[in-house]
């Protein structure tokens, strides 16, 4: 038996006494007034369950996908990539359908492991990582000069964390694009949650078929997320026809650098790796990336890789650097969270254990826990970067 506190059983006795000396119609009210408030208390819980910040392990889902499908849609995706070295995916007509399933499995993941910004970011001096990161997305609202009023395009937004900061710092209107429904639930829930709502909208689209008429934005970006695209002029080509003449487009991309040997059978295994666990159809060296915009009519203003801040174009070119080098390699923080996430691996095994977990979530942790040790390997060698900076320009 629990005991009662004497002190509450006397004030439950005084209420009780005080109630039946109500009569039927002031006894009615109270009961509907206690009804409402318990309804309110309810929504309000389930309110926070739904808008929470980040998941926890016993929250993981499999985003838009059933989690009866969750092993199935894994396995169709793993099948997708050829076994051939330097293959990707096979058939580069399913990879927009094959990414969205990518990200349903691993959006929760991430948000879990790394936050709602899902890209990496050079490390500044005397700065933690969310101070990096925040920085990394600040410098794009900075290079496409926005202001208030204006209207810039997030080209692949994930769950929002760059449009929040890139929104706030500049007071532009930014709306994202993403292919995936589960983002689009989460980002605009964020956007509520933070007070950006106002500033921002998400839309679930194709970016290589937007739905935006020719010239409606003043500036726009895609962080890590072009590198999806079957081929990169059909992206960057929808991002020039979506500018209004004038205005820039700014990409971090994932390229391999000019140190990637492609007869070199480990450089094209770690590439093939890298692909396999970030949903990329193939890598694209940093030179195709430029053609690729220079193809679709835009002007190369600047060319950099930030991860070393050696400059390829730009108007540094004569000599000068094109900013400090990072203080600690982009992929130290895959590094330094080796140890998390073996312990990660071991509480995924156990909720799927218990039958908490979607069946399939535990595979793909494995195969994120794997591609964090390419990743490692494609920074340490320098044959891969995922923050080369192209920044272009309509002409007038
Ligand atoms: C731009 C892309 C995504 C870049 C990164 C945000 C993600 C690349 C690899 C991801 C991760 C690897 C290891 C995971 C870990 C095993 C798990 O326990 C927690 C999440 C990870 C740290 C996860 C987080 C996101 C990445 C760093 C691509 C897709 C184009
Ligand atoms: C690695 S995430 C980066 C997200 C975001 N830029 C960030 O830094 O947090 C890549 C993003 O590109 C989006 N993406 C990939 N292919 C796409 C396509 N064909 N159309 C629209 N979005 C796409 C994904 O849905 C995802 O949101």
């Amino acid at each position: 038996m629990v005991a009662v506190p004497a002190a509450v059983t006397q004030a439950v006795d005084r209420l009780s006494a005080e109630f039946d000396k109500l009569n039927t119609t002031q006894k009615y009210a109270v009961g509907v007034a206690g009804g409402v408030t318990a309804l309110f208390m309810a929504s309000k819980l389930l309110f926070k369950a739904t808008e929470k910040s980040k998941p926890s392990t016993f929250e993981l889902t499999g985003g838009s996908i059933d989690s009866s499908k969750v092993k199935e849609e894994f396995d169709a995706y793993a099948d997708s990539y050829g076994k051939n070295a330097g293959e990707g995916i096979v058939d580069r007509s399913k990879t927009v359908h094959l990414v969205d399933i990518f990200y349903s499995l691993v959006t929760d993941i991430y948000e879990w492991g790394w936050g709602q910004s899902f890209h990496f970011s050079p490390k500044l001096p005397n700065k933690d990582l969310r101070a990096s990161e925040a920085a990394h997305e600040a410098r794009i609202a900075a290079l496409l000069r926005l202001k208030p009023g204006m209207k810039a395009l997030d080209c692949g937004c994930g769950v929002g964390g760059p449009m929040r900061t890139v929104a706030s710092v500049s007071g532009a209107h930014v709306s994202g694009i993403t292919i995936n429904q589960y983002q689009v639930d989460r980002a605009t829930a964020h956007n509520l949650k933070q007070g950006v709502a106002p500033l921002t909208d998400v839309v679930r689209g194709d970016f290589l078929n937007m739905p935006f008429k020719d010239a409606t934005f003043d500036g726009a970006y895609a962080i890590e997320a072009t590198c999806h695209a079957p081929k990169l002029e059909l992206v960057y080509g929808e991002i020039f026809r979506v500018l209004k003449a004038g205005s820039y487009f700014v990409s971090y991309e994932w390229v391999s650098t000019h140190k990637y040997d492609s007869q070199n059978p480990e450089h094209v295994k770690v590439i093939d790796e890298i692909n396999f666990g970030n949903g990329l159809p193939e890598m694209r060296t940093w030179k195709q990336a430029e053609d690729a915009g220079k193809n679709v009519g835009f002007e190369l203003v600047m060319s950099l890789d930030l991860a070393t801040a050696s400059v390829v174009a730009g108007p540094w070119q004569n000599g000068s650097s094109g900013g400090a080098q990072p203080s600690t390699a982009w992929y130290e923080r895959l590094r330094m969270g080796k140890f998390t996430h073996a312990i990660n691996h071991g509480m995924v095994t156990a909720v799927d254990a218990i039958g908490l977990a979607p069946k399939g979530l535990k595979e793909v942790h494995h195969m994120l826990v794997e591609v964090a040790k390419s990743l490692i390997k494609g920074g340490e060698t320098g044959i891969f970067t995922p923050m080369h900076l192209l920044l272009f320009r309509k002409p007038e």
